[in-house]
């Protein structure tokens, strides 16, 4: 992989991940590297237990990996001090987790307004403009826990969305989501894209891998080529499943 690779986007190289529990140990990634450009969107797909949230933890920096490195847009976000990395993530990425990153003591429009940086002044409005864009502005002043899953997503993605990343992380964005929200979820994610963002899906949802230009396979901790990756999944979109582990 050249240098010029990180100039934008998200670069993952020979990532590892070693978690010890007790007597257990567990190697949840094995060598995995990849490349997701801005404008591009890209799904990981694999079974349960093959390291995706591990993977999307070590990307959004959210966790270290015990090896290799991640760098967006041409800054290393691993190895380095929590509070760095955190600065890096404020700055430069958008998460969307299976927890809908949403505080549950603040309000949604409560809630994107702190993604934005309100502290440091941003207006209220955006936040608004946001939460607008998702569809939830009616529900701006509920918490997250007077919202529906539907709601609790859009919401979610709002918060993602409220630092204008270059780069959006989303594990299982939409999860438990009934077809029209999964569809308005993915459309946004798409649209994202479109914008010049670099764009990762960790998912088990045949629609979000119809979305994606690319689809990266893990299992067992290693990004890998396999057939099954894209049994019943393919779509027009999915253009190529590409061995990318080392
Ligand atoms: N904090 C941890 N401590 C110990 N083992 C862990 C930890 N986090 C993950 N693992 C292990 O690492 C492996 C990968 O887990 P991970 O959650 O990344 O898988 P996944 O593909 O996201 O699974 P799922 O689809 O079920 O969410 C699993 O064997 C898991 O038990």
């Amino acid at each position: 992989m050249s240098a010029a690779s990180y100039d934008d986007g998200l670069t993952a190289r020979e990532l590892y991940r070693f978690f010890r529990a007790g007597e257990e140990e567990t190697l949840a990634l094995r060598g995995v590297s990849l490349r997701v450009a801005r404008g591009e969107t890209v799904a990981v797909v694999g079974p349960s237990g093959s390291g995706k949230s591990t993977l999307l933890s070590c990307l959004a920096g959210l966790d270290e990996p015990s090896g290799g490195d991640v760098h967006v847009d041409g800054v290393r976000i691993s190895h380095r001090p929590e509070t760095e990395r955190a600065r890096l993530r404020a700055r430069h990425i958008g998460v969307l987790l299976q927890t809908r990153n949403l505080l549950p003591h603040l309000s949604a429009r409560d809630n994107v307004r702190l993604a934005q940086g309100a502290v440091r002044g941003r207006p209220a409005a955006s936040a608004e403009a946001l939460l607008e864009q998702v569809g939830v502005w009616e529900r701006r002043h509920a918490l997250p826990r007077q919202l529906s899953g539907g709601e609790l997503a859009r919401a979610g993605l709002a918060v993602a969305l409220a630092n204008s990343p270059s780069v959006l992380l989303a594990d299982e964005p939409t999860g438990e989501l009934d077809g029209g929200t999964e569809q308005l979820v993915l459309q946004m994610l798409r649209d994202r894209a479109q914008d010049g963002c670099a764009v990762l899906i960790v998912t088990h949802s045949a629609e979000a891998v119809r979305i994606a230009d690319r689809v990266i396979a893990l299992d067992d901790g290693r990004a890998t080529e396999t057939a099954e990756a894209s049994a019943g999944m393919s779509g027009p979109n999915v253009r190529e499943i590409r061995h990318v582990s080392g």
